[in-house]
């Protein structure tokens, strides 16, 4: 029998007693010699059949005769290619199972940039399916414009990894990232792309901007209440106009760029200025205000710069410094800057160029850190036509402009107004002065050409001088006698045009509002109990008790 499995030299034989020991080999088992110890002691552990995979082999085992049989089949070339072709296979299934579920974009070209695979994430973040891309080469793609730029061929032209964004005719922005995958010998032969969306990423971009700027809104409107406590900082801005240049105003005020008010006389340029100084990086420092038209060009030159020691007649023995250096690290106003001097503005420029001054009489310059916000109540577009203001420092101080518009644009304000300084002189002079609706009337309806100043003076003017507690219209047609230009219509409910006919409207709710407020207040014990009977918050109807002057 032994002699008989000698000579099988197509499989290879061994014969095991019980515990593993040797008792026969042919000869093409003895190639496995190497690996004999690992056989017996599979087969010892109950294994009938497996591979051996360095030298591979199919073994199967057998009993007979309380000895083990053992069949070494050596595995052919096809069988062993098969075997390895299956396991590629699976490598390969489980790769393209972790491309597929990928959350990132990945999309695969060749050495030649024609796409070979994408995952289904690719489509979802580009919108572009499968059907567009595999097969087609990212040259045409980018020559047909369905992407802006390919990664894959950046990426095979200079050799390297790159990372660019793509924009995708679908309307997506996205972020690719190429590797390439290179052979034995360095070259290429794949390009891995790995792609982001990048349009999420933007809009939430944009939704925290949105959400920033509502909160600096917020910011600001908190800092413009704090103002409502102290009268002399207040600004009254009820019209969409005026809140608007409120708006403006704060949003400047952050940033240490040159600011032109542009405005008529009397409309408050220089309360904004001073609101745009306190909500600065430089409230902490002076605010100078300076009246171009004011004092005479050598006077304006020695104020603004300073002077050395003898530089004219009447002069400081020991020079002066200037209001820009008295200003350093603060805000200088130059109100009614249209006035300024041709050679004073040429002086002015190189302030704003250089940052440094250089007194009259002086030859060395001093830095100064100031920031400039001019006002004028001219044109100066047309000034720069005439050759009266240099176009140069027009620009410079131009940087950010805010126009008020005048109070007859913006009758809104005029109401407020009229309470924010009675109020302000029943306070100071322990007053109780009104208007009745009809006064109050004539004053929306006036056109108001010196503003706010001239609204503030009648104001403050006929409740001073007024006998009565509440001014009717009479009160104020004597006052008025006095008041040389203005032409107050007293029958001012006559509609004239569209703003005409709503203000009057306007008015006669608000003192038909006034006078069911004033007639329940009476009526009960108490301001919450009234606020109850009228259906409206305790702080709805104080708010307007203040604002119609009414008390308990
Ligand atoms: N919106 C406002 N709220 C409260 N007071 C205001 C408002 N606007 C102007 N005033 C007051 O009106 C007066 C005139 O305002 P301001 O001096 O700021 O005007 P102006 O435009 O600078 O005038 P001018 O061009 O004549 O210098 C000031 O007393 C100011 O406090």
């Amino acid at each position: 029998m032994k002699n008989l499995l000698t000579k099988i030299n197509v499989i290879g034989v061994l014969i095991l007693n019980k515990k593993g020991d040797l008792l026969f080999s042919n000869a093409l088992a003895k190639n496995y010699n190497y690996y004999l110890e690992d056989i017996v002691e599979t087969i010892l552990k109950g294994a009938h059949s497996f591979s051996l995979i360095n030298y591979p082999a199919e073994v199967t085992s057998f009993t007979e005769d309380n000895q083990i049989v053992v069949l070494i089949n050596p595995m052919n070339e096809l069988v062993r290619l098969k075997k390895e072709t299956e396991s590629l296979q699976s490598v390969r299934n489980e790769l393209n199972e972790v491309i597929n579920s990928s959350i990132d974009g990945i999309v695969i070209s060749d050495k030649d940039g024609i796409i070979i695979h994408q995952n289904p994430s690719y489509e979802q973040i580009t919108g572009l399916s499968a059907k567009d891309c595999i097969g087609r080469s990212l040259k045409e793609l980018e020559d047909e414009n369905v992407i802006d730029a390919s990664a894959s061929l950046k990426a095979l032209s200079e050799n390297k990894e790159v990372t660019i964004i793509q924009k995708i005719s679908t309307g997506s922005t996205v972020l690719v990232s190429a590797a390439p995958i290179r052979n034995k010998n360095g070259e290429i032969e794949k390009i891995v792309n790995n792609v982001r969306d990048l349009t999420l990423l933007n809009t939430l971009e944009s939704e925290i901007l949105q959400l920033e700027q509502q909160n600096q809104k917020i910011h600001q409107e908190l800092e413009l209440l704090k103002g409502q406590n102290d009268p002399k900082l207040s600004i009254i801005a009820h019209s969409d106009m005026m809140k608007d240049v409120l708006e403006r105003a704060l949003r400047v005020a952050q940033i240490d760029s040159g600011i032109l008010i542009q405005g008529a006389s009397g409309v408050g340029k220089e309360k904004i200025v001073e609101l745009i100084h306190r909500h600065s990086i430089r409230k902490d420092y002076p605010l100078i205000k300076i009246n171009c038209g004011a004092l005479p060009e050598s006077l304006l030159e020695s104020e603004l710069f300073g002077y050395e020691s003898g530089s004219f007649t009447g002069a400081n023995q020991k020079g002066k410094a200037g209001l820009f250096e008295a200003a350093n690290k603060g805000t200088i106003f130059l109100d009614e800057i249209g006035e300024m001097p041709l050679p004073l503005q040429v002086k002015l420029l190189r302030v704003l160029q250089e940052h440094e001054i250089t007194r009259v009489g002086g030859t060395k310059p001093t830095p100064v850190d100031i920031r400039i916000i001019a006002a004028t109540h001219r044109d100066l577009s047309e000034m720069i036509a005439n050759g009266m203001f240099r176009e140069d420092l027009y620009y410079r101080l131009n940087v950010i402009p805010i126009t008020i518009p005048a109070l007859k644009e913006r009758k809104d304000d005029i109401i407020p107004l009229i309470y924010h300084f009675l109020n302000g002189i029943n306070h100071k002079y322990g007053l109780n002065r009104k208007f009745s609706i009809d006064a109050l009337n004539s004053f929306a309806n006036y056109d108001w050409p010196g503003n706010v100043r001239e609204l503030q003076n009648l104001v403050e003017r006929i409740a001073l001088m007024s006998v009565n507690s509440e001014i009717d219209i009479n009160d104020l047609q004597k006052e008025l006698q006095f008041n040389r230009g203005a032409q107050f219509s007293l029958t001012a409910s006559e509609p004239s045009n569209y703003i005409d006919e709503v203000e009057p409207l306007k008015l006669r709710i608000e003192s038909f509002e006034a006078k069911i407020i004033k007639d329940t207040i009476g009526n009960f014990p108490s301001i919450r109990q009234a606020a109850t009977a009228l259906k409206v918050d305790q702080s709805t109807l104080v708010r307007k008790m203040q604002k119609y002057n009414i008390e308990k």
